[in-house]
């Protein structure tokens, strides 16, 4: 196990993403006044160790000490809690709350599309985090499925809990030193136009993020994927979202209005989760006419949100050339160079596109296959818009800015690659989880009721923070009206759930268990058949009275033998009496010569 600082200890990864890998952690002991939660030793929580890389950067570090407050004050029941920020030798780390369960992402690819109303509700909550963190001046800047994890039962959609990760990590990452000049940091499928273009960024990217968000939870996938990354970025700039069959109106009011090129035009993340509820009451199951015609009217809800929250408005000038999140030239047209890996799965740090159908340095077209290592045309730092440029760029000895970035983007998506673990070694699937509280049931199958909004208890185990610089306000009640028709929807896809295992709680040894009892009632009934429909009873029958008859012959032969040792053993004491009689007659005929008078010497 390693140390992070004096007070936590690394236990096992939890997941790699492309700033930094999450370990699960355990507390040491009590943090210090800087921390925003002091914890307890023994407790576990969650370590994001940023990637060498990041915390090897003078400017990301400067960025994380200056962020440090921010991070640690935003709280909010749905989003991950910062609790610490380590700073060690050349190691940047995030403490945070561990969340137990898996992300979003992953849990679409598990269990398939969301119903309408469920997407809507669970993206409201997603909203309430953003609002929050805007009305903080924080912007998220890569907001995606998998930057939100979700507490609460996976079984029971209805008790999904997201919490939104990752605050600040774009940020952090977005430093000038690794950006350079056209670099960008932001996850294709989920990046809003202006961020592709490089214009400034406004909390409406995450809005812009939201809707793609919701979009996915309702289909299983986001609009503008497939394809290069280079070609997705260029489906946000210039395609319309087109409605699919089974999203009702309502819903795609909201969407659309959130997917507008325009940030001006999008809604604020408040009107959002607001439109969201009145949308997840209308088109419910059991929604009265009136929320029918609320959700029919939601464009109202919608509108744009001003002023909008600047995003990194410390650190960013306006846009332009030198503006670190450019990625597109305004002029660019599809087809043209760059890489072209999984555009939805990970942040990337993409180069600056050098115009449409241009051709890598070392001549090689787009061939849509990701090559990471592949040399970019030479673009100076101040060329123009849209233009491959061809001077004021490094010396033909020197390394370019492309080949630096190019490099530093590689690594970024290898480690990005190998984000979902494989399930065996994957410590979220085989570790006990500890479960945090569970949050209110929100059924995400039914509309809320009308009038009011249920505040939900945050799933932490510690209070929460006294500011709350959010809180949602009520839901408006429209008036009463009769009853529109909406044409029928056709029944929304959902795959097939997966089945539980026969052993859930994961009981250690209660399948071998079971094996052995299965095999003892196999052999019971083996048992009673053979004694029933087989000649086994009158074998044994015989094999017994042959065991008797055995038993009775043995016990004759050994009356015999006794018998017949004991006649030996007599035979030998008569033997032995005659021997001593004469023996005794022999002594009486020595007596006897003994006393005879000695016979004269003349007679004999
Ligand atoms: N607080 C947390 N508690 C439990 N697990 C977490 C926590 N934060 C992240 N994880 C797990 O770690 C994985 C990696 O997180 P990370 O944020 O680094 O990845 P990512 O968001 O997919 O990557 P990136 O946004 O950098 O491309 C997540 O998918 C999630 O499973």
């Amino acid at each position: 196990m390693r140390p992070v600082g004096s007070k936590y200890l690394l236990e096992e990864p939890l997941g790699r993403g492309a700033t930094g890998t999450v370990w699960r952690a355990r507390q040491r002991e009590t943090a210090g006044a800087e921390a925003a939660v002091a914890g307890h030793p023994g407790e576990t929580v969650a370590i994001k160790v940023l990637k060498e890389e990041l915390a090897s950067d003078p400017d990301v570090v400067m960025r994380f000490l200056r962020e440090r407050s921010v991070l640690l004050r935003l709280t909010h029941p749905n989003i991950v809690r910062t609790r610490d920020l380590v700073v060690e030798g050349e190691l940047l780390a995030l403490v945070m709350d561990l969340i137990d369960g898996p992300d979003l992402d992953r849990h679409l690819r598990r269990n398939g599309p969301f119903s309408a109303v469920g997407a809507a509700l669970l993206t409201a909550r997603i909203a309430d985090a953003l609002a929050a963190s805007h009305a903080d001046g924080i912007v998220h800047r890569d907001l995606k499925p998998a930057n939100v994890l979700l507490a609460g039962s996976e079984d029971d959609p209805a008790g999904l809990w997201p919490m939104l990760t990752d605050f600040g990590i774009a940020r952090l990452a977005d430093s000038p030193g690794l950006t350079r000049t056209h670099e960008f940091v932001g996850t294709p499928a989920y990046v809003a136009p202006e961020s592709a273009e490089g214009r400034p960024q406004t909390s409406a990217v995450d809005v812009y993020g939201a809707g793609i968000m919701l979009y996915e939870l309702v289909t299983g996938r986001p609009p503008f994927g497939g394809g290069t990354a280079l070609e997705v970025l260029q489906r946000h700039l210039n395609e319309e979202p087109q409605r699919p069959g089974n999203v009702p109106l309502p819903l795609w009011t909201v969407i659309e209005r959130c997917l507008r090129k325009n940030p001006d035009e999008r809604p604020g993340a408040e009107d959002l989760a607001r439109a969201l509820r009145t949308v997840a009451a209308g088109i419910g199951a059991h929604a009265t006419p009136a929320q029918a015609e609320a959700a029919m009217g939601v464009g109202a809800l919608l509108g744009p949100d001003a002023p909008a929250t600047p995003a990194s408005g410390d650190a960013q000038g306006p846009a332009g050339a030198s503006d670190p999140t450019r990625v597109l030239p305004t002029t660019g047209g599809p087809g043209g160079d760059g890489p072209s890996h999984d555009p939805n799965a990970a942040t990337s740090v993409l180069p600056h596109a050098a115009g449409p159908g241009q051709g890598g340095q070392d001549g090689r077209g787009d061939t849509g296959a990701f090559d990471p290592t592949r040399a970019m045309p030479p673009v100076p730092s101040g060329a123009p818009e849209g233009q491959g440029g061809s001077g004021g760029g490094p010396s033909p000895e020197e390394p370019h800015p492309w080949q630096t970035q190019l490099r530093a983007a590689r690594d970024r998506n290898e480690q990005t690659q190998v984000q979902p673990l494989d399930p065996e070694l994957d410590p979220l699937r085989r570790r006990p989880r500890r479960s945090p509280a569970p949050p209110p049931p929100q059924q995400y199958g039914q509309p809320e009721p009308p009038g009011q909004y249920r505040q939900p208890e945050p799933p932490r185990q510690e209070p929460r923070q006294p500011r709350q610089a959010y809180a949602p306000e009520p839901l408006r009640t429209p008036e009463p009206q009769p009853r529109r028709q909406e044409p029928p929807r056709p029944p929304e896809p959902r795959q097939p759930r997966q089945r539980r295992g026969a052993n859930p709680m994961r009981i250690p040894g209660l399948g071998c268990l079971k094996g052995c009892l299965f095999m003892v009632l196999i052999a019971v009934a083996i048992s009673v058949l053979v004694w029933n429909f087989t000649p086994l009873p009158e074998w044994w029958d015989q094999g017994r009275q042959f065991w008797e008859d055995t038993k009775n012959w043995i016990g004759d032969v050994w009356a015999w033998l006794e018998d017949l040792v004991g006649a030996g053993q007599e035979a030998a004491d008569k033997v032995e009496d005659v021997q001593n009689d004469v023996q005794d007659v022999r002594d009486g005929i020595d007596d006897v010569r003994e006393n005879l008078p000695d016979a004269p010497a003349g007679n004999g």
